[in-house]
């Protein structure tokens, strides 16, 4: 099916209701997440923007720098609290937005979905554009694909349950497998988007349970 099919079969029962994207670092949050708020006409934020315009357009990596990580997480989750009482919004969340119980409540008044990448594939992007806008993985030494592997595994370890709160999970792996591609680079973001809408399809299916209600 088309994304723009599969966007107007799933619209009228999103009920406005906002979609967050969350994952790592460098799972395609973004890049995903604008096209599904094109195909829906909803609008996109990005929560990191968001924080850095709150900031007098500080950039992340200066925010953690000159005020701490706690204050940028602060600063998160008052983002989140904000946007939970707006509708019609495609939301891409911070890679560690995951990591705070009370960001769960606020991200619950929507639709969640983890795009779940392996992280050789992560590791492979992050490495292409450099490390310097991320601050939980910048090293200036080494070999820049084992450095943002290592760091991402660790991460990934310690978050991988919080991920899981989402309403939904894309496996980039299983779709490259039920797709019969050798692994997930050759997934475009057009492809992942209609998954995501697929899942969150599944997802309000599940959730009207026995209602009336019928798609
Ligand atoms: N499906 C895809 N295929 C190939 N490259 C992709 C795909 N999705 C994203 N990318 C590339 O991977 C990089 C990271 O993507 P993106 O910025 O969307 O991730 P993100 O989850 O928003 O990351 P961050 O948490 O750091 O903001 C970008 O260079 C983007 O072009
Ligand atoms: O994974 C993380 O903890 C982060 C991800 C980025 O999106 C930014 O929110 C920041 O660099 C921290
Ligand atoms: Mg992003």
């Amino acid at each position: 099916m088309s994304l723009k099919n599969k966007s107007q079969e799933i619209e009228p029962y999103l009920s406005g209701r906002c979609i967050y994207l969350v994952g790592m670092m460098g799972s395609g949050k973004t890049t995903v997440g604008k096209v599904i708020s094109q195909v829906l006409s909803y609008s996109f934020c990005d929560s990191d923007s968001l924080i850095e315009q709150e900031v007098n357009g500080t950039p992340v990596s200066d925010i953690f720098q000159l005020h701490g990580e706690g204050f940028f997480r602060d600063k998160e989750t008052q983002i989140l609290q904000k946007l939970s009482r707006m509708h019609r919004i495609v939301v891409s969340t911070g890679g560690g937005a995951v990591t705070r119980p009370i960001n769960w409540k606020y991200m619950h008044s929507g639709i969640s979905v983890w795009l779940d990448v392996p992280l050789e594939a992560l590791a492979k992007r992050i490495s292409a554009v450099g490390t310097k806008s991320r601050p939980l993985l910048h090293s200036d030494s080494g070999d820049a694909y084992r450095n943002a592997y290592k760091r991402l595994s660790t991460l990934l370890e310690e978050r991988s349950e919080a991920y899981a709160n989402a309403n939904a999970r894309i496996s980039l792996q299983n779709m490259a497998a039920r797709l019969g591609h050798r692994d997930v680079t050759s997934l475009s973001p057009v492809i992942i988007a209609i998954e995501v809408l697929g899942q969150i399809e599944n997802y309000l299916r599940d959730e009207e349970g026995t209602s009336t209600v019928t798609f």
